[in-house]
């Protein structure tokens, strides 16, 4: 539930009196509490945080904005669960608008036009209630992100990857229809055949055109249980060659994922407790001498009545891969635990207070004839050794993707995610972890690596024309026609006042 305080001190600054007669709250006191995200790193204040009671609290307030005009400097931050690293979901002196006040919750159709089921998703619901709604019904999202307790507009505004997304894509190629509101504070319904320009715009666009404040999410038949499957290798080459060949084979695992082992301290404890004791299967001591080892994840979704079949694919599946012989783990765990396993790291980090600590993250798109250049340099040198947090690494399928969003992918056909997912808990941790990143966007840059960002974090619009490349053009007309006053999702700084724009009338 959303606990909001009302205004303690009467003095509400002249141009948010209107506001004050919402259906909703506008909080005054709580703007601390929207000062945070994830990364721990930005705190930007917000002159008032909005818990919105309806799509119409969050249509009065884009457009009292709007018609401030372009002298205001008022903006509007449309907060999902926040889990933004650089302030993504901030605004300096703005309006935050907190989606998961919004409610809506979730409501399964089993017929869409194309006799397909979808959920029909509040923009500020999470994932995980979206899917435990879905699962009434037998039925599941097909594209998903490792951790479910995210908004469904916040990893819409990205793109939403995890290992489901060599075969379906990310969460922005799985959705029928959004209902957005404007930065001209008008609700629009928009889809591959209504308001098409704005419906791609909005997938993977950074929360720049508009808020989502629903969403009609494709689902498929929920399998019941999932085998949960890791080996490891010594050898890179192995390691991705073999990556490759699942992500492009017609019977393959249903989720694909891989990780780098950087520093092997504690690594088989880890590697124990991150399965259950029932394991069949269970790793020996092996000696990997001292080498940096990289972990194949792979999960076959079945039902207990297909328990021997899925046994015989799994089978048949690994015979063809190049893993350590004595390094596989196997476990069978429920599709709703498989799915919210990294709740399970949180509640872990979280008894340690090792939750709410700086994230200094970098995730990047490495195009696939580059990747061993990027691994020789990143973990032989610049991360040897170092223990941040998780490294993923797992390639995608650029055909799944619609480059007609406004997400920025490599131009490869297969490229690879590597996300360095680092916790900076002491300090001085922190300076080294943005250190390490500064080398390694300076390597790819120096090297000609056409690597691109997720999850991007620039500051300049000189960075930002560099990330959208021959795409800024398109992304700055669409920015003018949707939101052309630059209310929308200041803490992404692309239009930011701070920062001059050929494309905005607010600078
Ligand atoms: C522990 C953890 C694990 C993660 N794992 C993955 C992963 O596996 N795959 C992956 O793809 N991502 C992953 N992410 C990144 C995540 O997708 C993004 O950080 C996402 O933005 C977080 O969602 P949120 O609801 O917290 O959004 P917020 O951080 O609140 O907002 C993100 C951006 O979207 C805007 N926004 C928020 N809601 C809306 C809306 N309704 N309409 C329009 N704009 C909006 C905000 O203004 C902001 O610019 C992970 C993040 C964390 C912290
Ligand atoms: C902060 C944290 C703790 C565990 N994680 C993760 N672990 C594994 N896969 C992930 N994917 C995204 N976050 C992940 C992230």
């Amino acid at each position: 539930s959303v606990v909001t305080t009302h205004v303690s001190n009467p003095v509400v600054p002249s141009p948010l009196r209107p506001l004050l007669h919402l259906q909703g709250n506008l909080s005054f006191d709580d703007a601390p509490l929207a000062a945070k995200d994830f990364g721990n790193i930005y705190q930007l204040l917000p002159a008032a945080v909005l818990y919105p009671a309806s799509v119409s609290d969050v249509v009065s307030t884009v457009q009292h904005v709007f018609q401030l005009g372009p002298r205001s400097k008022l903006t509007v931050a449309a907060r999902g669960h926040g889990h933004s690293l650089q302030g993504q979901a901030q605004t300096d002196g703005g309006i935050v608008v907190r989606m998961e006040a919004l409610g809506g919750g979730t409501r399964v159709v089993h017929q869409h036009h194309g006799g397909q089921p979808y959920a029909d998703a509040s923009g500020g619901e999470l994932w995980i209630n979206v899917l435990v709604e879905c699962l009434k019904h037998g039925l599941a999202p097909k594209s998903w992100t490792d951790y479910l307790h995210l908004t469904v507009g916040g990893t819409l505004s990205n793109a939403g990857i995890s290992g489901q997304a060599f075969r379906h894509g990310p969460q922005i190629s799985n959705v029928y229809q959004l209902e957005i509101v404007t930065g001209k504070g008008e609700v629009m319904n928009c889809s591959e055949e209504e308001n098409s320009e704005l419906f791609h715009a909005a997938r993977g666009g950074l929360g720049q055109f508009g808020i989502i404040t629903r969403a009609q999410i494709a689902l498929e038949p929920a399998p019941e249980m999932v085998r949960w499957i890791r080996v490891l290798y010594s050898d890179f080459t192995s390691f991705t060659e073999d990556q490759e060949m699942l992500i492009s084979a017609k019977e393959t695992f249903d989720y694909i994922e891989g990780f780098v082992i950087t520093n092997r301290t504690g690594l088989i404890n880890n590697w124990r407790s991150s399965f259950n004791p029932r394991d069949p299967v269970r790793a020996s001591q092996f000696d990997s001498d001292g080498k940096i080892l990289f972990c194949l994840e792979m999960t076959k979704n079945f039902n207990q009545h297909e328990a021997e079949s899925m046994d015989q694919q799994v089978e048949q599946h690994l015979s063809k891969l190049r893993y350590l012989p004595s390094t596989l783990f196997q476990s069978e765990v429920s599709y709703l635990e498989f799915l919210d396993r990294v709740h399970a790291s949180e509640v872990k980090l979280r008894s340690k207070g090792l939750w709410d600590v700086p994230h200094p993250w970098l995730n990047l798109f490495i195009p696939r004839a580059r990747i061993k250049d990027f691994a020789r340099e990143v973990f032989g040198k610049i991360l040897r050794d170092s223990s941040r947090g998780p490294i993923l690494l797992y390639p995608l399928n650029r055909s799944k993707w619609d480059n007609r969003t406004s997400a920025v992918i490599p131009d490869e056909e297969i490229f690879y995610l590597v996300a360095l997912l680092s916790s900076a808990p002491s300090p001085g941790s922190l300076e080294e972890a943005l250190k390490q990143n500064r080398k390694i966007l300076d390597f790819c840059n120096k090297e000609g690596i056409k690597m691109k960002q997720y999850l991007p974090y620039y500051t300049t619009q000189e960075e930002w024309r560099g990330h959208y490349g021959d795409r800024w053009e398109m992304f700055a007309h669409r920015k003018g026609i949707y939101d052309p006053l630059s209310i929308l999702a200041p803490g992404q700084r692309i239009f930011h006042k701070g920062v001059q724009s050929s494309s905005s009338s607010r600078v």
